[in-house]
């Protein structure tokens, strides 16, 4: 078959039917590990507001961004190049340069003491006045959206609507503003916006500036197919933890971003994982698809 010949990637709305929203999820998940999700809820201009705070943020000079160079805990700012996500693929760091958000830990707290888990880290209000108060609004607005999936999830296995939020009490959660640079991807000379990769954690609730460049490979015999922004629209993943969690039924598919250069892109992934102390391991009411897994032989690495 044909990249061409690909079904595409799904559309779930939220506004539909909950027996809907959950057929149409569960056939996403198994098949492309990859949907758009509509009717949302998150008003547009939150959205806007954000994106906005990126591109001022990004727009200051290196020594100022450098100033929340990440820390231990991951969190603060990553230079271009600092990141390959696809070191064999690759001769270059990805033409990206990014910020990592997660929970408010409080230092000093029990908390804080987990790898991972402290204080963020966010530019003076004065260089970028507004910033916090719209990344942390959205990423309030965006969890929420992650706890609502949730239910669905566990609809669409089977396992019941309040099956994971148990699991997610202390969620771990990052929001990684990008921008990427006007550079235009070289795949055959090994250079990426975002090289090849799996996200390893449940779910990846993915807004972008609507420039297109993402692709996902779900058979390395049909090799990489584009998936075009839907205005309005999230692109939602799932990651390794929930592919091992339902013994694979679910796909963590190979993705990548590709940009055709000339223009510069933003996007705001937002990555979704359970409590620290939260036990993965396959469900055995949950069975995998045959040969659902195999579209992810050994390319890339997870993030
Ligand atoms: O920038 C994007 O559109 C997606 C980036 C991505 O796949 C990631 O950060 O894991
Ligand atoms: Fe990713």
């Amino acid at each position: 078959m044909a990249a061409g010949d690909c079904p595409a990637v799904p559309i779930v709305s939220l506004a539909a039917p909950e027996e809907e929203a959950t057929k149409v999820l569960r056939e996403a998940c198994t098949k492309h590990g990859f949907f758009y999700l509509v009717n949302h809820g998150i008003p547009e201009e939150l959205i806007a507001s954000t994106f906005a705070a990126q591109r001022a943020f990004f727009s200051l000079p290196l020594e100022s961004k450098l100033r929340i160079a990440a820390d231990d805990n991951n969190r603060g700012y990553t230079p271009f190049e600092e990141e390959t996500l696809d070191p064999e693929g690759s001769k270059r760091g990805d033409t990206h340069e990014g910020l990592y958000f997660g929970r408010h830990v409080e230092p000093g707290s029990p908390e804080a003491a987990l790898p991972l888990h402290g204080p963020n880290q966010w530019p003076a209000e004065e260089l970028v006045p507004g910033y916090r108060q719209a990344t942390e609004a959205y990423l309030e607005a965006v969890a929420a959206l992650g706890f609502r999936l949730l239910c669905l999830l566990g609809l669409s296995l089977g396992l019941g609507a309040d099956y994971f939020a148990p699991l997610f009490a202390r969620p771990m959660v990052f929001l990684r503003p990008l921008h990427y640079s006007a550079e235009k991807s070289d795949p055959a000379q090994g250079l990426f916006a975002a090289g090849g990769h799996t996200d390893y954690g449940m779910l990846t609730i993915l807004k972008t500036d609507g420039t297109p460049g993402l692709q996902i490979c779900t058979d390395p015999l049909e090799g990489w197919r584009d998936v075009p922004p839907i205005e309005g629209a999230f692109n939602i993943n799932i990651g390794d933890m929930l592919s091992r969690w339902t013994n694979g039924a679910y796909r963590s598919t190979l993705h990548r971003i590709v940009t055709a250069g000339g223009v510069e892109r933003y996007s705001l992934p937002f990555f979704f994982e359970p409590s620290f102390d939260t036990v993965v391991d396959a469900l055995p009411q949950v069975t995998a698809d045959p040969g659902a897994e195999q579209g992810r032989a050994g390319q890339g690495q997870g993030r």
